[in-house]
């Protein structure tokens, strides 16, 4: 048998062995608790180990450390220390209780950086199927929220995006505890955001180094830490993702720094599939030149309009809108120039209603508005003679002012109908009727289907 020297084992282990008292109170540490949990053997003993744990774990370490102390031997058990620079350890127990002695003895192996992969992989998944499951970017921002809060503090988090073509920075998700959202500006307005974005690198402002730094956007009470991160991707930077603390218990640190900047790619390909996902979307309901519902888009709320005047017995009144002579605008000034007048005409017919009314674009020069608030059947005839008299003001078509009238068709459920496509036949027809008429006036449908409210 080979003789070992003298070697002290216990000083030697990367795990820590502790010994502790029935209440807790520390009378052994290894030097391996120092590399574990910050504290120099002798800055400990005395001290009572559970006040050490994680606020969060408390209770159930409280509960273990009574089964040890029945006699159970413990051999799984995971919870969570605050170090002494205030970061937290994941810890794998093992321990026994020494009944000559009256104490636990406890073996701590360290688990944080294993907790940490674990928990980054954790995030990356989840910030993937939030880009498939969320309804739309906000709330896609709102649950990056979330997702980062479990990784690092994320009391005021924003995410600013910004569009290199119309050099415009905006935040579209900003929580935070002193500074308003900031309205659109210019990149270089926000000077931080800027040097990330341009840069492509994350920054963190400490008290240490701010000095080499511009300062974060004028606020009542300017951050002690501020970080940012590029959200890089193939196409450049689209944005930054800005946590900020006021507080020293929420302080950034270099991990934090690497941390963000690791999920910070998949959070930028989850907005950009969102993104991407709204355009098309946009796309499918809404006229591109005017940016109105499109018929699609206007049939479906039109459906869902005239359930809820059936369930509330209430009117709904259609106007049927064609441009008298609209050809001639683009035979005389062009199709850009006809292009031009049906943006203006969508823009006055929107000044003309309210906004939980419906403006929608049905293709060529043919618009319709759905009113759903009028209560009286004359509301219809009150607006479409409103819209009327908005027409007798020239439209300004870069320098050049037009004139343009509309031919106007009313048909009011349930009077003229109780289907969608039956209502807009009714409306169109009392359009065509007013067009034959001269134009520029407003027909009300004919009598057709007598429905009681
Ligand atoms: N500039 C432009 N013109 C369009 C667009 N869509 C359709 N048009 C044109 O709009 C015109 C619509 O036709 P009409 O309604 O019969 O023309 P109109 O001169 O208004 O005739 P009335 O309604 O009888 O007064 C056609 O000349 C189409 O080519 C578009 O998106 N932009």
């Amino acid at each position: 048998m080979h003789s070992i020297p003298s070697l002290n084992v216990v000083d030697l282990m990367l795990d820590a062995v502790c010994l502790v008292n029935v209440d807790s109170t520390i009378v052994f540490v290894s030097p391996a608790f120092e590399r574990i949990f910050g504290y120099l053997p002798e800055e400990v003993v005395g001290k009572r180990m559970l006040d050490m744990v994680h606020p969060d774990d408390l209770a159930i370490t409280q509960r273990q450390a009574k089964s040890v102390t029945e006699g159970n031997l413990q051999l799984q058990f995971e919870n969570r220390y605050v170090r002494k620079d205030g970061t937290i350890a994941h810890i794998r127990w093992t321990a026994r209780w020494l009944p000559e002695q009256q104490m636990r003895l406890a073996v701590a192996h360290d688990i944080t950086e294993r907790r940490l992969t674990e928990s980054m992989q954790a995030v990356i998944y989840a910030i993937s199927e939030a880009a498939h499951t969320t309804q739309n970017l906000q709330a896609l921002f709102q649950h990056i929220h979330q997702i980062i809060g479990r990784l690092l503090p994320a009391t005021n988090f924003a995410v600013a995006l910004y569009d290199a073509q119309a050099d415009a920075l905006s935040f579209p998700y900003h929580v935070n505890e002193s500074l308003p959202a900031p309205p659109p500006m210019a990149l270089a307005q926000d000077a931080l955001c800027a040097e990330v974005i341009h840069n492509g690198c994350t920054l963190l402002l400490t008290p240490e180094n701010r000095t080499a730094h511009p300062p974060p956007a004028p606020q009542q009470r300017p951050p002690l830490y501020w970080l940012g991160v590029p959200l890089q991707t193939q196409k450049g930077a689209i944005g930054a993702l800005v946590l900020q603390s006021y507080t020293e218990q929420g302080r950034y640190t270099d991990k934090d720094k690497d941390l963000l900047q690791f999920v910070s790619t998949q959070v930028a390909a989850a907005i950009e599939r969102k993104q991407m996902h709204e355009r098309l979307e946009h796309m499918a309901q809404y006229d591109q030149l005017t940016h109105l519902p499109n018929r699609q888009l206007f049939l479906d709320r039109l459906k869902t309009a005239l359930a809820r005047a059936r369930r509330d017995q209430r009117l709904l009144s259609l106007l049927f809108i064609d441009l008298d002579r609209f050809k001639e605008v683009n035979d005389t000034l062009g199709h850009a120039m006809g292009d031009l007048l049906l943006q203006r005409v969508a823009q006055r017919l929107l000044e003309c209603v309210r906004g939980s009314d419906t403006v929608a674009r049905l293709g060529g020069d043919e618009f319709v508005v759905l009113l759903e608030s009028g209560l009286a059947r004359d509301h219809a005839t009150t607006v479409a003679d409103k819209i009327l008299s908005a027409f007798t003001q020239p439209f300004d078509l870069e320098g050049i002012r037009l004139n343009i009238q509309p031919s106007i068709g009313v048909a009011i459920y349930p009077e003229h109908g109780g289907e969608e496509h039956h209502l807009l036949g009714h409306a169109d027809e009392a359009m065509y009727l007013s067009k034959k008429s001269g134009g520029n006036q407003v027909r009300v449908a004919q009598q057709t289907e007598a429905q009681a409210l």
